[in-house]
């Protein structure tokens, strides 16, 4: 059994691990600041790959590995990662420096919209140093943790991270997990105390947080200002000092891991490749490992940040390759590229994405079903972390159940949806995926299994014909001042959560651990636990399997109609509230009828809740907000969101 003692020896053993691997790699000390005039000789960028040549193929032969670094920015949401990057991207001349410059690697609507990061961004910078020219592939990442299986992909395509830490907020939940994933994937760690410039900075507490939690001496932390400049020539010198270059070998045949892709509908797919091994240029024949079909390349290039055409690319490189994939199914993120009669053995690629909430996706008129299948399909293709399954509604005919990384994740995909391909979709409820462990024979021999997993709540098996339910369950880690501790206890108590551990960061900040089931944190937790910390409380949670639980299924009923779109899973403790709130819900949310609607919450023949419903029609806000806000579409969910009919979204066009 995990026991507190067992995880803090865990984390011992990780980081003494740690320790350890850092000595081997032998990562040298920070080294004494460059002198001004060697600080000055870098900082002039060679204006031969600069954004005034662009027409020029670049000669990517002119970097030996030796002279190549891959390296992510991973840090805790809002902590600076994306002004960072424009900074180095302005310092390597990538960018003009100018004052407009600001997250130019959010390409997205979707993320200049909402300020925030979801697709991690790559791009190749060049760098003289100490009389050497470099190749710095970096990849921004995001920092919310429904996006943190983009992380986890570009860290495979890289040899080290910058962890970015804000000098005023310090160490908070992302920091912990990100900082982890790089560690899991034995990268070498730069940490980068930023935001040095504000009043309320103090990066010595930060640089003593940062020793106590992960390990690292203080002085291996940068200290910057990515919003002023300060001193970020010095996060550029420590990663060419502190990185090493890539493992790879360019005389062997070719090995190309496709870690990201996109679907442009001119130049059908473009994969972005990290070459493991040899080289590739245009008009190679390759082969994807994933369908065995063979292509001609018609580009390669690198991100600069936009397209930069190359002659070719090389082992230890990173860059994208258009080979006409004119269908999305034909590039999946994780396939292996390889020459045409040479095979190779495949890379791993990466573990599948597994989604914590699913929800109905269906098209409002059933003529643009095709139109949405397109769409959703180039989607996936450059967020691969969505599952899709076919699924169809009595009510709303035939759409698909989509499974998400939260609800962030599903909201974000909406968005895109709308804003990238122009689909208009109703979703509904999101549920997290429940598993049954199956005793009816017949059952079992339906399913062809005795486990079932169920991600949609009116397929839940009546309890007469299950041994046991089972509901996900999720490791959180909470970072606060301590002054809130004790209410943050009693909210995580009363969303069934079990302590796992508890320690303070520094003087006053404490790390909580608690394991929780997941329907009970994915809707609303984070807003109650910022509201009760002042906004100080970050979360961060990932997957701990599941456990035993009572659940039920609880029907809504319309005039006595059971809505099967509106069917939930409850645990059954909380069956009765449950209940009631979605049907005063409903009741508020319903359009005005011309008579009664008798509203109710039932578990099984059993009426929980009633409400009547008469006049409640209110107008739909439309708002989007950072996390949470409302999503277009059918949806009521376990009990904190509004209930919009399909009459309604489509007279509100929302
Ligand atoms: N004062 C100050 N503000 C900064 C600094 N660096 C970033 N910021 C601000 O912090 C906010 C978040 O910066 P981003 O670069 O978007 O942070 P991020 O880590 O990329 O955010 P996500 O991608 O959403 O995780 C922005 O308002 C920046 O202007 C800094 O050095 N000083």
């Amino acid at each position: 059994m995990w026991t507190l003692a067992g995880q803090g020896c865990w984390r011992r053993c990780a980081l003494a691990a740690w320790a350890t691997r850092a000595a081997r790699r032998g990562l040298p000390a920070p080294r004494p600041a460059p002198t001004r005039g060697a600080a000055a000789e870098s900082k002039a960028p060679d204006r031969s790959y600069s954004s005034a040549d662009r027409k020029e193929k670049i000669d990517m032969s002119r970097f030996p590995v030796e002279n190549t670094r891959n390296f992510s920015i991973i840090a805790h949401v809002d902590h600076g990662k994306s002004t960072l990057a424009d900074r180095l991207l302005e310092l390597t001349g990538a960018i003009d420096k100018t004052k407009n410059n600001k997250q130019v690697l959010d390409k997205l609507q979707v993320e200049r919209e909402r300020g925030i990061t979801v697709k991690a961004q790559t791009a190749s910078l060049f760098y003289d140093y100490e009389g050497k020219q470099y190749l710095l592939n970096l990849i921004d990442t995001p920092g919310h943790v429904d996006f943190s299986y983009e992380v986890s992909r570009s860290l495979s395509a890289c040899q080290g991270v910058l962890l970015v830490v804000d000098a005023n907020e310090g160490i908070q939940a992302q920091t912990v997990a990100n900082f982890f994933l790089a560690f899991e994937a034995q990268l070498s760690v730069i940490p980068v105390i930023n935001k040095i410039d504000l009043k309320n900075a103090d990066p010595e507490r930060v640089e003593k947080q940062i020793e106590k939690v992960f390990d690292i001496p203080s002085d291996e932390c940068i200290k910057i200002s990515a919003k002023l400049g300060t001193n970020v020539e010095s996060v550029l010198q420590a990663v060419i000092k502190r990185i090493p270059p890539p493992k790879v070998h360019r005389k062997n045949p070719l090995r190309a891991l496709v870690f990201d892709s996109t679907f442009d509908q001119y130049r059908g797919v473009i994969a972005n490749v990290a070459l493991f091994d040899g080289v590739v240029s245009k008009g190679d024949k390759i082969v994807s490992a994933h369908t065995q079909k063979t292509y001609e390349v018609n580009e390669v290039g690198v991100l600069n940040p936009n397209e930069q055409p190359t002659h070719k690319l090389y082992a230890g490189q990173v860059g994208y390759l258009i080979a006409g994939m004119k269908d999305v199914t034909e590039a999946q993120i994780g396939d292996t590229l390889y020459l045409h009669k040479q095979p190779v053995e495949p890379l791993p690629g990466f573990k599948s994405a597994k989604p914590m909430v699913f929800a109905g996706m269906y098209p409002i008129d059933q003529s643009e079903y095709n139109n949405l299948k397109s769409a959703i399909e180039k989607l996936t293709l450059n967020d691969s972390s969505v599952t899709v399954h076919r699924d169809s509604s009595l009510a709303l005919g035939a759409g698909w159940r989509l499974g998400f990384l939260g609800l962030l994740h599903m909201e974000v995909f909406n968005q895109r949806l709308e804003q990238e391909y122009n689909a208009s979709v109703i979703l509904t409820t999101p549920t997290v995926p429940y598993k049954a462990v199956l005793s009816s024979a017949k059952l079992i021999k339906e399913y062809r299994e005795k486990e079932i997993t169920i991600i949609n709540p009116a397929q839940f098996p009546d309890k007469s014909k299950v041994t046991e339910y089972l509901e996900p369950i999720v490791l959180g880690t909470i970072i606060t001042p301590d002054e809130y501790t004790g209410k943050i206890m009693m909210l995580c108590q009363a969303r069934r959560a079990v302590q796992k551990n508890m320690m303070y960061i520094d003087q006053n900040r404490i790390m909580l651990k608690y394991l929780f089931p997941l329907n009970e944190i994915v809707v609303d937790f984070y807003d109650s636990l910022k509201s009760l910390s002042s906004g100080y409380a970050s979360f961060d949670y990932e997957d701990a399997g599941y456990q035993t639980a009572e659940l039920v299924k609880m029907d809504i009923l319309l005039n006595g109609n059971i809505v099967e779109e509106l069917v939930t899973v409850v645990h059954k403790d909380k069956a009765y509230s449950a209940g009631k709130a979605i049907c005063e819900r409903l009741k508020d949310s319903l359009p005005r009828q011309l008579f009664e609607i008798a509203i109710q919450a039932a578990l099984g023949s059993k009426i929980i809740a009633r409400e009547t419903g008469k006049d409640g029609t209110r107008k739909i806000k439309s708002s989007r907000k950072k996390t949470g806000g409302p999503v277009s579409g059918l949806t009521s969910d376990l009990g904190h969101t509004k209930v919009y009919s399909k009459a309604e979204i489509i007279k509100n066009g929302s």
